[in-house]
């Protein structure tokens, strides 16, 4: 049996945490969560059956065989060389590897143990074909995604700026690592997709659209010998409607690709 440990206990810890045992029974157990609000963390773990951490290292000392990251971008750069010194890292948070000194130094975390830090597919798709691309090279990727403006309020970009409930309006156009730095909860899925395929160019837009029920990112990808066009709708989480539930299926899915005795790649 395969032991889990998770990182965060918000609306992607409680999904993933929630439909865990009907999706990997057998396979996985979550023996331990840890958050930044204990008593979230505590409510999440008598849910599940799981232990209670108050921090990494009482959650490294259960011996898990994969950490999961559903905590945000800052919390993946304080943890991530931590946890790859002792285990397997699967993360959603993406957007820290806009940061090329968090890159390097998880890499070497991970090359220094022989553990592995995985990014899940999270709320889009397709980071296997995206990683045929960055062996291809020579790719050009263009991400868009339409967000709900409420999905959007409060991120570091908007500089306090509040958005239409009226009118559909870009709220970035420009770089992904850009656009990482102003909206670290909205465009995770654009760093992993831009650090899969290694693209030598990108370039991405967010628009926020009012009334807009589902979230939706659009990718375009091109290289000499391949073009493909990816589009995700998914439903954002009823208790934060910044991040799409489906990007806690992807890490469930990704556990199983690790597990299953037949994967799909
Ligand atoms: N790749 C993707 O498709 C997506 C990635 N995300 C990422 O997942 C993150 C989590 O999403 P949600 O669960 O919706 O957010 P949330 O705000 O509902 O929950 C975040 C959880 O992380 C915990 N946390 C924050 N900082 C922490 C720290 N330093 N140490 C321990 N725990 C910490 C909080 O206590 C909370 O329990 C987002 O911030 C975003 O970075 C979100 C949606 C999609
Ligand atoms: O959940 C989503 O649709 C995407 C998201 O917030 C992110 O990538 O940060």
């Amino acid at each position: 049996m395969e032991k889990i440990a998770v990182i965060g206990a918000g609306a992607l810890a409680r999904v993933f945490c929630r439909r865990f045992a009907a999706a990997l029974a057998g396979r996985c157990e979550i023996t331990g969560i840890m958050s930044r609000t204990f008593e979230k963390t505590e409510a999440l773990a008598a849910e599940t059956g799981a232990a209670a951490c108050r921090t990494l290292d009482d959650l490294l000392a259960l011996n898990p065989g994969y950490v999961v990251e559903f905590a945000g971008v800052q919390a993946l750069k304080d943890y991530a060389s931590a946890v790859l010194a002792r285990t397997n890292l699967i993360a959603v948070s993406a957007g820290a590897l806009a940061d090329p000194a968090f890159r390097a130094k998880a890499e070497e975390a991970a090359r220094g143990s022989g553990h592995r830090l995985i990014i899940a597919n999270g709320a889009i798709g397709g980071l296997d074909l995206l990683r045929t691309y960055a062996l291809m090279g020579g790719a050009k990727l263009e991400f868009e995604s339409l967000k709900a403006p409420k999905s959007l309020a409060g991120a570091p970009g908007l500089k306090g700026r509040t958005l239409s409930e009226e009118r559909e309006e870009v709220a970035f156009s420009g770089s992904i690592d850009e656009a990482i730095r102003e909206f670290p909860k909205n465009v995770n899925v654009a760093v992993a997709a831009r650090a899969a395929s290694a693209a030598e160019q990108s370039r991405m837009t967010l628009r926020s659209v009012p009334g807009l029920k589902e979230t939706t990112h659009s990718l375009r990808i091109e290289n000499q010998l391949l073009h493909a066009e990816l589009s995700f709708s998914s439903r954002p989480d009823p208790e934060n409607p910044r991040s799409s539930v489906s990007a806690a299926w992807s890490v469930l899915a990704c556990l199983d690709a690790l597990t299953a005795p037949i994967a799909f790649f």
